[in-house]
């Protein structure tokens, strides 16, 4: 729909062989994060770009940036957190001195796969292009880091007060450091979107997350490693932690968002905050039939 493949001069079978052997790379049985929670960040990141106040802020190359950005962002992903690995000492963490251990897997590993033979997706890029690309893919993956989420989503609410006190437009973006802001907050938004989906898509993204961290916990029991929050399939209240993620974590970004795109994010805003209703009323009703 958007032209890249004659705009790029993308060839189709190197496109399939590319994203073939990306999607072989997401782990099929993380419950989690799987091939489909990749899809799922690609398509919402396609869906927020079409916001009528996004028209024309970005080029097609940042365009293709945050496509593709969000197609591997969880590539090769193991099932456990960062927190996981450094704690088992595992290669990983090793290789990544501890930082932002998972997100710079997925990005060496994508960049790696578009060298084996008939993948290179960007051959037709000029060197300008697949060096701002590279490095546009390198910064919005980096921050889908949770442990980056409070300073993105300050600097973000900062950003947008800035320029309403200077009454300009909240869009008119003067440089790299503020354009690329505002795509790693899209790409976070959409990584985080799962509660502002309807309910019955909502819900299935709970129950594959939360299997997804019992299995770490079994496995931190197992090790005699502390049980990471959230991990102990025994003790976890699932509606109650989606009520905390949605008012400390969700809802501040999209509530960021949907001011930066205001109107087109509104609907997105009123589902997630009926979800959170609906959560909160679940946690309530269980907790009651608990006293009994
Ligand atoms: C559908 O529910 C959730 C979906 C996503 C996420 C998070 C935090 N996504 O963050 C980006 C990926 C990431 O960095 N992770 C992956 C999760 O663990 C932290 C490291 C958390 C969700 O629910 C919370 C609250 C109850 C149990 C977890
Ligand atoms: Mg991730
Ligand atoms: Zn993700």
């Amino acid at each position: 729909k958007r032209d890249f493949l004659s705009k790029f001069r993308l060839h189709p079978s190197t496109l399939v062989n590319y994203f073939t052997g990306i999607e072989e790379h997401y782990k099929k049985d993380n419950p989690y994060h799987n091939a489909v929670h990749a899809a799922d960040v690609t398509q919402s990141t396609h869906v927020l770009l079409n916001a009528a106040s996004l028209v024309n802020v970005f080029s097609d190359l940042e365009i293709l940036a945050s496509i593709f950005a969000c197609a591997i962002h969880d590539v090769n992903h193991p099932g456990v957190t960062n927190q996981f690995l450094i704690n088992t000492e595992n290669e990983l963490a090793i290789m990544y001195n501890d930082m932002s251990v998972l997100e710079n897997h997925h990005c060496a590993v994508a960049f790696k796969l578009l060298q084996e033979p008939n993948c290179n997706i960007l051959k037709h890029l000029d060197d300008s292009q697949r060096k701002q690309l590279r490095k546009m893919v390198i910064d919005m993956v980096l921050a889908t880091d949770m442990s980056k989420h409070m300073s993105l989503l300050a600097d973000l609410k900062t950003m947008v007060e800035t320029k309403k006190v200077a009454g300009g437009c909240l869009l008119k973006l003067d440089n790299y450091s503020e354009k690329m802001q505002i795509m790693q907050n899209m790409v976070h938004c959409a990584d985080l979107s799962n509660p502002a989906k309807p309910l019955p898509l909502s819900t299935q993204w709970v129950t594959r997350v939360m299997e997804e961290f019992f299995n770490q916990g079994d496995r931190e029991k197992a090790l005699g490693l502390p049980v990471s929050p959230m991990c102990c399939r025994e003790t976890a209240n699932i509606e109650k932690s989606q009520v905390s993620f949605i008012d400390f974590i969700v809802h501040p970004l999209w509530e960021a968002w949907t001011e930066l795109v205001h109107p087109d994010a509104e609907h997105i805003l009123s589902t997630l905050e009926q979800n959170r209703d609906h959560y909160s009323e679940l946690s309530a009703t269980r907790e009651a039939e608990e006293q009994q």
